[in-house]
Formats: C-alpha cells, sequence, structure tokens
C-alpha cells in the first residue's frame, strides 16, 4: 500500500556569503519565508520546514497551500527524495512521480524520440515500459514529423507539449505536483485537462501545491496550509 509517514520534519537550507548582521527587527517581520537564524560557529540557515507531521494514505488528494516561501516546494522535494530532512522521520512507501519540472533533463540537440527515452528513464520507468508508452506519447503530443527533429527546432509550446506528454503517460503509486499542469494552444489544452484529471485520479496518492482555490477545491480530498514552514492546524480540512 503507498503511504507517506512524516514525523517532525525540518529541512535547513545554509546560506553561504550570507550577512550575518540582522536587519532592523521592524523590517524583519514579514508575511513570507522561513525563518532565518544567525548562530554563531552554525553560519546563516533558513528553516524552510519546521516540525511537519504528515500521515498520507491511499485515497488521499492533498493540497499545499501557503504564501510565497512558506514550504511548499521544499516539501514536495523532500518526498520527492531531491532534500533529506534536516530533522525528523519521513517514511515513503511507493513510486513516487515527481511533476515538479516537466522539462528539466530535455536534451534540446536530441530529437522528441530520444528525449522520451531520456525523460522516462528520469521518470523511473523502463526501456520496455517506454517502448510501450511510444506510439501514444507521440500521438498524444500532435508533433508528427517533429518528433524525429533535434527539441532546439521546437517553439516553447512545442517543447512543453512534448514534456507533458511523457510525464503524464507514467503510472505512479504517488504523483508529486507544483501547481497544476496545463499546457498547449486552446485546442491542446482541453485534451491535456483530460489528461491531467485521469492521470489524478488514477494514481493512489496526489500531492499538489497551488495557490488556486479552485483548483484545490475541485481537485483535492483535504488541503494543508502551510504558514513559515509549519502546519497550520486551524486551516486543515
Ligand atoms: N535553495 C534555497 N536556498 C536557500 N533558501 C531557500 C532555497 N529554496 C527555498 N528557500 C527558502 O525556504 C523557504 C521556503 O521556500 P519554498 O520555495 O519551499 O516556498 P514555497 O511555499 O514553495 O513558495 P512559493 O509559493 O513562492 O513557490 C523560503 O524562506 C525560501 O527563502
Amino acid at each position: 500500500m503507498a503511504h507517506i509517514k512524516g514525523e517532525k520534519i525540518c529541512v535547513d537550507y545554509p546560506i553561504f556569503n550570507a550577512p550575518h548582521r540582522s536587519l532592523k527587527k521592524n523590517l524583519l517581520r514579514v508575511a513570507t519565508g522561513g525563518r532565518i537564524s544567525r548562530e554563531t560557529g552554525k553560519g546563516v540557515t533558513v528553516r524552510a520546514l519546521d516540525g511537519i507531521d504528515l500521515d498520507i494514505r491511499e485515497g488521499d488528494r492533498v493540497g499545499l497551500t501557503g504564501h510565497n516561501g512558506s514550504g511548499k516546494s521544499t516539501l514536495l522535494r523532500v518526498l520527492a527524495g531531491v532534500y533529506e530532512p534536516t530533522e525528523g522521520f519521513l517514511d515513503v512507501q511507493g513510486r513516487v512521480a515527481s511533476l515538479l519540472d516537466i522539462s528539466i533533463g530535455m536534451d534540446f540537440e536530441a530529437s522528441g524520440l530520444e528525449n522520451i527515452f531520456l525523460r522516462g528513464l528520469l521518470l523511473g520507468l523502463s526501456k520496455t515500459e517506454i517502448e510501450k508508452k511510444l506510439e501514444e506519447i507521440t500521438s498524444f503530443s500532435e508533433l508528427g514529423e517533429y518528433i524525429e527533429m533535434p527539441v532546439r527546432t521546437y517553439s516553447s509550446g512545442m517543447v512543453m507539449r512534448l514534456a507533458f506528454s511523457i510525464a503524464t503517460s507514467i503510472e505512479a503509486d504517488i504523483l508529486l505536483m507544483d501547481e497544476w499542469l496545463s499546457v498547449g494552444d486552446a485546442d491542446f489544452v482541453k485534451k491535456a485537462e483530460d489528461r491531467m484529471r485521469s492521470l489524478v485520479y488514477r494514481t493512489p496518492i496526489l500531492v499538489m501545491a497551488s495557490h488556486s482555490k479552485e483548483i484545490l477545491q475541485d481537485v483535492c480530498t483535504r488541503v494543508i496550509r502551510l504558514e513559515g514552514g509549519k502546519i497550520d492546524c486551524s486551516s486543515q480540512n
């Protein structure tokens, strides 16, 4: 069974070359960002996550919301295994698909077809799995003969179509997203929306950050609000 369990997760970012002198207190009283600390001997750090407890099970579609700098992307990266918690415990059971930056790792000198393999491998698919999906991904992208051309010859919208078609072809137990994905021109957007929904509803667990109340209400079964790296318990539903 897919499952995410976290206890008192903290993430500190060390800041190199940061000024050691604090600005006046009234300037520091801001509504955004993690807590900046200047401990002697430790240098300057930003505590982006501060004691996060999580218990996410199959069937949960969890929305992460909160101000800029409240820790949403950091939490997604911790769940994706990009960052290790500085403190606390995290157990992620299941195959994780991270759609945090769908065009990362794209080789612009390689063809669309070659990029399907490259991206597929990065997403954790085997070569055989990618071969099985090749036809479907190519046809969904509607890139026609361009699929055999180097990606550097694509427009930015064409690159996103390709990246989106690959990213949404995966099968995973846990899906991580930074905002609802929507790409392409008016015609493509409609079918991209259907494809996103199909992916989200067939994946046992979704964790998605979003600033859109409508998307969170529409897609998620519960919402976690982060505030300065902590869970705002009063806002959970
Ligand atoms: N690479 C980094 N180095 C240092 N500090 C960082 C880094 N990435 C994020 N932070 C800090 O961590 C805190 C949380 O940032 P994070 O990107 O997780 O917030 P967010 O909720 O995703 O924000 P947004 O809504 O703007 O995307 C902020 O205070 C930010 O300044």
